[in-house]
C-alpha cells in the first residue's frame, strides 16, 4: 500500500487527486496540505470527497510532506521546487504545476514570471514518439514527474500521431481550445464570475503569448524529432470542466486520407484512455467528465490541404489529477490504469 501526500489539497486539482486516491486500491492519503485553508476539515472546502471530509488539512511544508511514498504537488507555480528540493531522493514526487515542464528555459523565462527549476520526466505516457516508441517508456521507476498542463495534454494527443508518422509539415499548426472554467483555479477572478462567463464564450491569452504554446510546441517537437511552431488560442466556456482542442496542421505532398486515419489509429490501437473516434463521430466534453478518458477523431480537409483533428478531455481529470495518478502508478511499478479505468457521468 502507499502512503501519499497531497500538496495544495484544498485547491480544484488537488481536490480531484483526492477523488482518484479515494477509489485507489493501492493509495492510502496521508497528509493533506493547504494554504489560508489549513486548520480546516477537508470536507468544508471539497464537500463531495465524503470518505476524506473529517481529515485535517494541514499546513504546507517539507516536515508535513516527509515520510510519505509518493507526494503530489498542486500548489500554484513556483512553489514546486522547493518542496521537492527538501523530500529524498527515494519520494516519488508528481508536480501537477508548470514548474518542470520546460526542458528549454529560455522559453520557460519568455512565458513564465518565476525563475526557472529545470525540467523533470514529461508525464505524458500516451505521447507517440517517432520509431514507435511513447512517452511512457520515461516515466516507469521514475521519481520525479512533471504532469503535462491541461491544454497541451488535448492538443498533444490530437496532433501528435501525425508528427510521430512524419505526415505533418511543423511550420503551419493552429489550435483554438476551449476550456471549462475550472481550468483558471479556485481563486476568485472577475473575468470569471458567473455572470461573465454563463451564457457567453471569448478567447484569452490571444497572439501567441499563452504560457501553453511553448510546452505544445515542445511535446510536437519531439514526435516529430524536428522544430514545430504553433500559433494557440485559449476560449473560456461556460461549463465547470472540460477542453475540446481543435487543431488544425498542412500535410505533407502525397498524404491521403487512410495515411491520415492509419497514422492515428497505430498510435492509441492499444491505449487504454485514449480513444480514436469512428469516422463521422466527434470528440464532446459531455463524454469524458468525470473520466481519465481522451476522444480524438481527425480528418483529411483535402481541399485546405490540412488535418483537422479534435480531442475533448477533462481538465481536472485526464488533463491533471488523472494524468498524476497514471504518471505514479507508472513509477512505482501499478500497472498504469489502476483506480482508473471508470468511465464519466454523461449527461
Ligand atoms: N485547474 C486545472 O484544470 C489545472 C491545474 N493545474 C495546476 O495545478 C496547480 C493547482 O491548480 P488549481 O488546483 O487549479 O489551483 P487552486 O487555486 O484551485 O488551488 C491552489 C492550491 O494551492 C494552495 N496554495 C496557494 N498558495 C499557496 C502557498 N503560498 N503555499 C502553499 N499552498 C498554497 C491553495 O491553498 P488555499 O486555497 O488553502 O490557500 C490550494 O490548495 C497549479 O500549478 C495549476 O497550474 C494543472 C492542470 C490543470
Ligand atoms: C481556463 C484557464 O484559465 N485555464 C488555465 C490553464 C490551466 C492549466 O493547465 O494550468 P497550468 O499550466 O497552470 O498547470 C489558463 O489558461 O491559465
Amino acid at each position: 500500500m502507499l502512503n501519499v501526500a497531497v500538496a495544495g489539497a484544498s485547491g480544484y486539482a488537488g481536490g480531484e487527486v483526492l477523488r482518484w486516491f479515494e477509489r485507489h486500491p493501492d493509495a492510502r492519503v496521508g497528509a493533506v496540505t493547504a494554504g489560508g485553508n489549513a486548520g480546516s476539515r477537508l470536507g468544508a472546502v471539497h464537500p463531495h470527497l465524503f470518505s476524506l471530509a473529517d481529515r485535517v488539512l494541514e499546513e504546507t511544508t517539507v516536515d508535513t510532506l516527509r515520510g510519505h511514498d509518493a507526494v503530489v504537488l498542486a500548489l500554484p507555480h513556483g512553489h514546486s521546487a522547493a518542496v521537492a528540493e527538501g523530500l529524498g531522493d527515494d519520494v516519488v514526487v508528481i508536480d501537477c504545476g508548470a514548474d518542470f515542464r520546460l526542458r528549454d528555459g529560455s522559453a520557460w523565462s519568455t512565458f513564465y514570471d518565476t525563475p526557472y527549476a529545470g525540467s523533470w520526466a514529461y508525464g505524458l505516457p500516451e505521447l507517440p514518439l517517432r520509431g514507435g516508441v511513447s512517452g511512457r517508456d520515461t516515466l516507469v521507476g521514475e521519481k520525479r514527474i512533471a504532469v503535462p498542463g491541461c491544454y497541451p495534454t488535448a492538443s498533444t494527443l490530437a496532433l501528435a500521431p501525425g508528427f510521430a508518422a512524419g505526415v505533418l509539415e511543423g511550420d503551419d499548426v493552429v489550435i483554438v481550445a476551449a476550456s471549462g472554467t475550472s481550468g483558471a483555479g479556485k481563486a476568485l477572478k472577475p473575468n470569471l464570475l458567473g455572470a461573465e462567463v454563463m451564457g457567453s464564450m471569448s478567447p484569452y491569452g490571444v497572439g501567441g503569448v499563452h504560457r501553453h504554446t511553448p510546452e505544445i510546441e515542445q511535446n510536437l517537437a519531439a514526435a516529430a524529432g524536428s522544430p514545430v511552431t504553433v500559433s494557440f488560442t485559449p476560449t473560456l466556456a461556460p461549463m465547470p470542466r472540460g477542453i475540446l482542442a481543435t487543431c488544425t496542421a498542412r500535410v505533407r505532398p502525397g498524404t491521403t486520407a487512410d495515411t491520415v486515419r492509419e497514422a492515428w489509429r497505430t498510435a492509441y490501437a492499444d491505449e487504454p484512455f485514449v480513444h480514436l473516434l469512428e469516422p463521422g463521430s466527434w470528440p464532446t466534453t459531455a463524454h469524458v467528465i468525470g473520466s481519465n478518458h481522451v476522444e480524438v477523431q481527425v480528418v483529411l480537409d483535402g481541399r485546405a490541404g490540412r488535418v483537422v483533428a479534435v480531442a475533448a478531455v477533462d481538465n481536472l481529470a485526464k488533463g491533471t489529477a488523472g494524468a498524476a495518478v497514471q504518471c505514479l502508478n507508472l513509477a512505482v511499478g501499478l500497472p498504469e490504469s489502476t483506480g482508473l479505468l471508470g468511465s464519466g457521468v454523461a449527461p
